[in-house]
């Protein structure tokens, strides 16, 4: 039997064999941004388990660019390096390899919740000066940031082209920018955090000036054949910042600019939201990307039922699903759902050692 969760999908020159991604999640596992054994297990044992795409975690464009001190990193050669091996690894499991790589904004030098709860003061531990749009802070006990100046923005701008060219030694068939989140992008993009009286800010084609420049930049020298991807926060769950309705703008733009896939997520930008959180929760904002802009998406949030996926991509409201939490306490969803939706699958149980070498 056939099932759309199953079914192979081709971007540009790349085709995943299915329309599971594993949704990319930090992991807070290195001490200097540099992958290691856990992110070859981590990762590997995700490829094993069958997904169509692997992303992996939200990758520092800068060291002042992570959320916290042990966040990974893709602001040097040796991080790339680091990166190839687990990338030709999960090649040889006949995933599609994806990166995502971000700047963490406003939302930078904070611990990790679970070491230990608050966000840290620049000078505490691992700290350093956070940027933004604007001199805004997240929340009343983080950092204020430094509202970016010309120099700060161009080098935003040359750190982002230099890890895609980073990503793409490393081996990475699919790029993916994060604009989601509130992290800096998106701190660009929403009202509530940019405030800025320049050409970066006020009218909706200013808040998107840096998010398209960048853009821009990083598909020139992204190669032609391969794909690149954007995620978005679809709204900001909150009156007066952003929404679907810009979302929708900001999509077509990105069209425009040579983004294949719009992966949509939604929040992050302000601790007042309500968000209705529950199974499939942002669907709906994929679904109408997908039928408002007339390119492939990508759902996200709550997804763990195999017949659920399956509903969303046979209802035509996504082109493939992404799982984080789910896939994190199961690396073999994949395998598991093609057993419970009857689809016989081959897998590549096969391993050549030398073809693992980068
Ligand atoms: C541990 C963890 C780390 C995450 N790190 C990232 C990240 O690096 N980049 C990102 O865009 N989203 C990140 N997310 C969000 C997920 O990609 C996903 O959008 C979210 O968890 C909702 O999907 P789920 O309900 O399947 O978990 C993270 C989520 C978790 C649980």
């Amino acid at each position: 039997m056939t099932h759309k969760l199953f079914s192979s999908w081709t971007l540009r020159s790349v085709t995943l064999r299915n329309r599971i991604c594993v949704a990319p999640m930090c992991q807070y596992s290195t001490p200097d941004g540099v992958a290691g054994d856990w992110h070859m297990v981590h990762l590997g044992s995700r490829a094993v388990g069958g997904a169509g795409l692997v992303m992996v975690e939200a990758a520092a464009i800068s060291p002042e660019g992570r959320i916290s001190p042990r966040d990974l990193g893709i602001w040097t050669d040796a991080q790339a390096r680091a990166l190839a091996p687990i990338v030709a690894f999960m090649k040889t499991q006949g995933t599609v390899t994806a990166i995502q790589i971000a700047h963490a904004g406003r939302k930078a030098s904070t611990r990790p919740p679970f070491l230990g709860g608050d966000p840290i003061a620049p000078d505490a531990e691992g700290g350093w000066e956070p940027l933004g749009p604007s001199a805004l802070p997240f929340h009343h006990s983080h950092t204020v940031p430094h509202a970016m100046d010309a120099q700060n923005l161009e080098k935003v701008r040359r750190d982002f082209v230099a890890a895609a060219r980073r990503a793409l030694a490393a081996g990475f068939e699919v790029l993916e920018l994060h604009m989601a989140h509130g992290y800096l992008l998106h701190s660009f993009l929403s009202p509530i955090s940019n405030q800025r009286t320049d050409d970066y800010g006020g009218s909706l084609e200013n808040r998107m000036r840096l998010p398209l420049e960048i853009t821009a930049a990083v598909r020139a020298v992204w190669p032609e054949d391969l794909p690149l991807w954007v995620r978005i926060s679809a709204t900001d769950w909150v009156r007066g910042g952003w929404d679907l309705e810009q979302s929708v703008v900001l999509a077509k733009a990105l069209k425009d600019r040579g983004v294949d896939v719009i992966d949509c997520s939604s929040g992050g930008m302000t601790p007042d939201a309500v968000i209705p959180a529950g199974p499939g929760f942002q669907t709906p904002f994929a679904s109408a990307i997908r039928q408002e802009v007339g390119m492939p998406t990508v759902a996200v949030g709550l997804i763990t039922e195999a017949m659920q996926a399956e509903h969303i991509l046979v209802t035509e409201q996504a082109d493939a699903v992404a799982l984080a939490r789910e896939l994190l306490r199961n690396p073999y969803w994949p395998l598991h759902a093609a057993r419970e939706l009857g689809v016989d699958i081959a897998w590549p149980v096969q391993y050549d050692r030398a073809k693992a070498r980068p």
